[in-house]
């Protein structure tokens, strides 16, 4: 009998996942197993926690709704907590496991967990299998190589789009044969060291963690509200829950897949039609692959202070103040405050603001980059570590950005985007707007 273990990470899934498709497809049983690293919980170099309180709860809810899903298909989540490189290993020796499968990693620090976990597989000889399992557009599908993917964006889509094709969605299996598998015992925020979440009712959406969330939202703003078609003229707004997809955060758990996406698209087109707006999602989906794929290509330099460009930026000796007054929204600049706020307070931001708070940080501030994208890193409940510091080092001009200064005149872009003051207003005014707490 053949047994293989999926290791699960940002592919928390059972709809288009090709390494539990494949897994299946190759041993007579297999065991779901996710591990809580602890690494992703301590504290990085800038001096935040790698995973804020916002996504620890998201997180928590998409293993919970993982396990329901699975446990529906005959099988369910093994939840362990520690270093993979020690408790995959041991899942492997506990059920005499002979293969690993489980998503293709391309950041500096992914990578080398990944190759730790391979090591210790080795020694064991039970084989890690990886799959390229985020993107649209598979690696393997573009018309470059990853060392000749152009550095410009617009260079990489027109040949992409016009060369490459999407691929189809994997089914979700319809059973899944595993050993029996105990409901996992999930820790409590607390028991990561975090407080509760609080939810602000000004919060653009309420994110729930899970892939049946993920659905949801989907079908609420694609076939419930037709928002997509109107998607391009409404993206750049700041508040309300349908200016723009907010499909960020399960994408980025990977709760729900950019094919599927795609594919659901094609649907909508079909039944509603094409448009600009339908378009363009899949034109953002491309920035988000293209993020991805410029990790693969740059790895580590993608996190230097000079960028991939080896660009070295005037920056001023760090006044922590200053830096602290920036995280807190409390810098005296309204539009740079409001954001922050909703950040801080929601672990969201949207794109136009993020846009503003980082040029703010990197171009007024003339402060390092990094610290910007580490408080984004732990602050986000849709954190990417290839959009965030693929993002960060675009807009402080150390990126792929071909224009060498992206500075922000905020005044300007406060009255473009925030005409009647709706958005500031929303979060500076000064009445406590923190409601219950959830568990
Ligand atoms: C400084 C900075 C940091 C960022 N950090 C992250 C991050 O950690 N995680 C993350 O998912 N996005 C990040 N983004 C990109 C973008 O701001 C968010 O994806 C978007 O605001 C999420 O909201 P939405 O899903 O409603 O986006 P929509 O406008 O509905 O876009 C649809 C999807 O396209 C993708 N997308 C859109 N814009 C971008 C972009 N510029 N780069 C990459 N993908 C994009 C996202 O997956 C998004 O969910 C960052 C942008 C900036 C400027």
């Amino acid at each position: 009998m053949k047994t293989a273990v999926v290791w699960f990470k940002t592919d928390l899934r059972v709809t288009d996942n090709e390494t539990l498709v494949k897994a299946l497809s190759q041993n007579d049983a297999v065991i779901p197993v996710y591990c809580i690293d602890e690494t992703h919980f301590k504290t990085t170099p800038f001096g935040f926690r790698k995973t804020g309180n916002f996504r620890a709860q998201f997180l928590m809810e998409s293993l919970f709704d993982l396990d329901k899903n699975l446990r529906e298909l005959g099988s369910g989540l093994l939840v362990l907590s520690g270093k993979p490189e020690v408790e995959i290993p041991n899942i492997v020796k506990q059920y005499r496991a002979h293969r690993v499968y489980a998503k293709r990693e391309v950041a500096f620090e992914e990578k080398n967990t990944e190759l730790s976990v391979q090591t210790e597989l080795w020694k064991l000889h039970c084989e890690l299998f990886t799959f390229s399992t985020s993107t649209l557009y598979h690696a393997e599908d573009l018309p470059f190589s990853i060392k000749d993917i152009p550095d410009v964006f617009t260079d990489f889509r027109r040949k992409t789009e016009k060369e490459a094709q999407i691929r189809s969605v994997f089914e979700k299996p319809i059973r899944i044969p595993s050993p029996e598998i105990q409901p996992p015992d999930l820790p409590t925020l607390s028991e990561l060291g975090f407080k509760n979440v609080k939810i602000d009712n000004r919060a653009a959406i309420r994110f729930k963690g899970g892939e049946s969330e993920a659905m949801k939202r989907l079908n609420h703003y694609f076939f419930g509200t037709k928002s997509i078609s109107r998607y391009k003229e409404t993206r750049n707004g700041m508040v309300g829950a349908d200016y723009s997809t907010k499909f960020s955060a399960w994408l980025a758990l990977g709760c729900i897949s950019p094919r599927f996406i795609y594919q659901e698209l094609k649907k909508y087109e079909l039944q509603f039609g094409a448009n600009e707006s339908t378009y363009w999602l899949v034109f953002e989906l491309l920035w988000r692959d293209y993020f991805r794929f410029m990790m693969k290509k740059h790895q580590s330099r993608m996190f230097r202070k000079s960028g991939i460009r080896n660009k070295e930026m005037a920056t001023v000796k760090p006044d922590w103040k200053l830096f602290e007054s920036w995280m807190e929204g409390q810098t005296g600049n309204d539009f740079v405050d409001a954001n922050m706020l909703e950040l801080k307070l929601t672990g969201f931001m949207s794109n136009r603001g993020r846009q503003n708070a980082a040029s703010y940080l990197c171009h007024d501030l003339k402060f390092d980059w990094r610290y910007g994208a580490a408080y984004f890193e732990q602050q986000l409940i849709d954190y990417d570590v290839c959009s965030n510091w693929g993002n960060w080092a675009y807009l402080a001009g150390v990126g792929n950005d071909p224009r060498s200064n992206r500075y922000f005149n905020i005044e300007k872009q406060a009255s473009d985007y925030d005409k009647n003051k709706l958005y500031r207003n929303l979060w500076l005014n000064k009445f406590d707007n923190s409601s219950d707490s959830r568990k």
